[in-house]
């Protein structure tokens, strides 16, 4: 961690590779200007496209960041890539975001996170997060400390899945290939609400909005939608994510300053089809799952926004849009 950085950047490509003993399993690069963040359209990824030329294609990549850096632009600067790289560079796709938090200072650390915007490093990582491992259980006194933590991350980011580990021991398929930005099944509502009552047709949950230290977190369970409300639903999210800010109407006239750092979210159609959205920073896509059907009930959606300004504004807004 370079806690002297004026800005929080990844500095570093770190490729391992345990077969290949000729680089002592490890390579890094360093970039010429030390920031991933800025320049990796042009420097990062082409630097590991280089890699890839000498070396031949790796099966995956792991990209650590430092204590200090914000996942976000990193994140959306690999998934852009996807869409818009030739050649090599079109194997590079983005898997997931995993965070790890100390179970024995993660929730101080989470406590007294402050910066400039009001959103510190440590809640923007695990807001930006698809999975948490919560690691040195081993060296936490009691469960209620556990319990406490992961209650915080949880109000942080509901959607991300939280494994307790030791020494970060984790089965590998938890972080690994779980095709975080394309698959639907971890936004995919259980069929029960939390009050444990089944999901009817029509019937709708109360949404659940969280706060903590200027992060907020807003999911709801949406019923089958038409057309329409799909449409309406992707006007009202690119002015959030473009305009920072919420659509205005007669009820609302307003601003209402909004920033997401992560959006997820399955919509089931009227017809049966299903689409799921994913976003990071000002970027976003929905996009229709295939074989949908396979879980059986329940028909209903699920949408999970994290960032700055999800109230009770904005969830009225979102709900005059989706109900
Ligand atoms: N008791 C205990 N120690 C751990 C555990 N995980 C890591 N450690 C120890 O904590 C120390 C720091 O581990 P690192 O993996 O270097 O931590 P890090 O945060 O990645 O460090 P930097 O990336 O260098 O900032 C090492 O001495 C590890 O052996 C754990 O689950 N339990």
């Amino acid at each position: 961690m370079d806690s002297d950085d004026d800005i929080p950047c990844a500095k570093a490509i770190n490729v391992t590779s345990p077969d290949d003993p000729a680089v002592l399993s490890e390579e890094v690069l360093e970039l010429a200007n030390g920031c991933l963040c800025c320049s990796i359209k042009d420097a990062g990824i082409a630097a590991i496209e280089k890699l890839m030329q000498r070396k031949g294609s790796f099966d995956y990549i792991v990209l650590e960041t430092t204590g200090l850096a914000d996942p976000g632009p990193i994140a959306s600067i690999f998934w852009q890539n996807e869409e818009y790289s030739a050649g090599l560079g079109k194997e590079i796709i983005l898997d997931g975001v995993v965070c790890v938090v100390d179970a024995v200072f993660g929730r101080t650390q989470m406590e007294e996170d402050h910066s400039v915007d009001g959103i510190g490093e440590s809640l923007r990582q695990i807001a930006s997060s698809d999975v948490v491992l919560l690691n040195k259980i081993d060296v936490v006194q009691s469960e209620n400390d556990l319990l406490k933590t992961e209650d915080m991350i949880h109000r942080v980011n509901p959607s991300a899945p939280i494994y307790r580990t030791t020494h970060a021991n984790i089965d590998i398929s938890r972080i690994i290939n779980i095709n975080a930005y394309r698959m639907a099944d971890h936004i995919r509502p259980s069929g029960l609400d939390e009050a444990g009552a089944n999901l009817g047709q029509g019937m709708v949950p109360r949404p659940k909005h969280y706060e903590l230290r200027g992060i907020s977190s807003l999911q709801m369970t949406i019923p089958p939608l038409s057309p329409e409300k799909l449409a309406n639903f992707e006007t009202w999210i690119q002015r959030v994510l473009w305009d920072k800010e919420l659509p205005k109407d007669d009820s609302s006239p307003d601003t209402h300053p909004v920033q997401i750092l992560r959006c997820k979210g399955l919509f089931v159609m009227e017809s049966g089809k299903e689409y799921i959205l994913q976003g990071v920073q000002t970027m976003y896509e929905i996009s229709e799952v295939n074989g949908q059907g396979v879980h059986g009930l329940p028909s209903a959606g699920k949408l999970v926004l994290i960032g700055k300004g999800l109230d009770e504004i904005a969830r009225s807004s979102l709900l005059s849009v989706l109900m």
